[in-house]
């Protein structure tokens, strides 16, 4: 019933569930085509699972996971393979392993970037720059040459995302540079964790807080606007300090304090977050705020073209638009400008691989 292909020459395995009816019974809904780099790693792992579980796309739609794997890693990705078998997922109608990124983009109607090598104790995310810079180059055109442009949604979650993200679009030129978009929610969801407990409130009654620029420790996570049951969280807090030398900063650097904890970068919670990014920019946030990093169209100075992370709204039809006439103080300002600038050095560092 399983069928596998597994050659020397061309590394690819395809699995096809019930081959013969492609549609989920009742739901008449056609498979949507779900990419995942890296996805025998540790956040891969955890994605897999989840999204063919139906936790990112709803308990109603089909999905084929099209994994794309380095060659050293294709035997752990049959192993992932084998578990996502014995799971039984209704949902899930194929899995394709492959290290060829064509493979994995052909048809995909979601692509989820998160293959690359993570940071390590003590190093900076600066010093992966460029190794990382090549693998969403080649990425990119791959997905230019053989993604569903017309559904195509992707989320780059490998760091440096934001400018992995810039690569990956500008090798894409037949792509929607709008379709593209980089991973921040982890770092607005670690913020609604700090504010909820401080607060002493539940992260659903936190309303319009936000994360502007890049996914690093030079990000600004914005409580100005945030409103906690309908009161000024600024005013309930009542203590600047804590906002400027204890929030801010167990936001910016909470990736590294995971890091040292576990000797190994967050996985469950950038899982969480990357499938929370793909469902909300799915079906929509509601009217409620959220933190993505998406193609700056110059909204609040931000230069054309960076992704950068600003508060925004997806509406039903996942739609987003950025959210405007937010009013920045001097002090949120300066702290914009910095991860503004962070970006644009990133940019320049690798201006070698952004195509005109
Ligand atoms: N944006 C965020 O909020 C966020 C949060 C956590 C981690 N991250 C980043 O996510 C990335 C992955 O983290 P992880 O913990 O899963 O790492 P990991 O090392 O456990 O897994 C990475 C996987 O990617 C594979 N890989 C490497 N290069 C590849 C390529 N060119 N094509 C396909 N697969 C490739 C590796 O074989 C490995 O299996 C890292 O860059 C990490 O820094 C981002
Ligand atoms: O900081 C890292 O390298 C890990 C990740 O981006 C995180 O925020 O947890």
């Amino acid at each position: 019933m399983i069928s596998q292909n597994f050659s020397k020459l061309l590394v690819q395995s395809v699995r096809n569930y019930s081959t013969s009816n492609f549609f989920v019974s009742g739901t008449g809904k056609k498979p949507l085509r779900v990419a995942i780099t890296g996805a025998s790693g540790q956040i891969g792992y955890q994605l897999c699972f989840r999204i063919a579980s139906g936790e990112m796309l709803g308990k109603d739609q089909p999905v084929i996971l099209q994994c794309l794997e380095l060659p050293q890693a294709l035997n752990a990705l049959k192993g992932v393979s084998m578990e996502l078998d014995d799971c039984a997922f209704p949902l899930l109608k194929g899995i394709v392993q492959t290290d060829d990124p064509n493979k994995a983009f052909e048809g995909a109607d979601y692509a989820l970037l998160v293959g690359a090598r993570p940071r390590s104790k003590g190093m900076e995310r600066g010093d992966l720059l460029k190794a990382n810079a090549e693998i969403f180059s080649v990425q990119g055109k791959a997905l230019n040459n053989h993604a569903n442009r017309d559904t195509l949604r992707v989320l780059v979650v490998g760091n440096p995302a934001n400018t992995n993200a810039l690569i990956a679009a500008r090798n894409a030129p037949n792509i929607d540079p709008k379709r593209f978009s980089a991973m921040t929610r982890l770092d607005h969801n670690r913020g609604l964790a700090q504010l909820a407990e401080k607060l002493k409130c539940s992260v659903t009654d936190i309303e319009k807080f936000a994360i502007w620029g890049n996914h690093s420790a030079t990000q600004y996570p914005d409580v100005t606007q945030t409103v906690v049951k309908g009161k000024s969280a600024k005013t309930l807090i009542n203590d600047e300090k804590w906002i400027k030398e204890n929030f801010i900063p167990t936001v910016q650097q909470r990736g590294a304090a995971i890091i040292a904890a576990r000797g190994l970068s967050s996985a469950a919670s950038a899982a969480s977050a990357a499938i929370d990014h793909m469902r909300d920019w799915t079906f929509g946030t509601n009217g409620q705020w959220t933190s993505m990093a998406v193609y700056s169209d110059g909204s609040y100075g931000a230069d054309k073209g960076l992704y950068f992370s600003f508060p925004v709204i997806v509406d039903k039809n996942g739609k987003y638009e950025i959210v405007q006439n937010i009013k920045l103080d001097q002090f949120s300002q300066e702290r914009f400008d910095v991860t503004r600038k962070e970006l644009l050095s990133e940019k320049d560092g690798v201006a070698s691989l952004l195509p005109n």
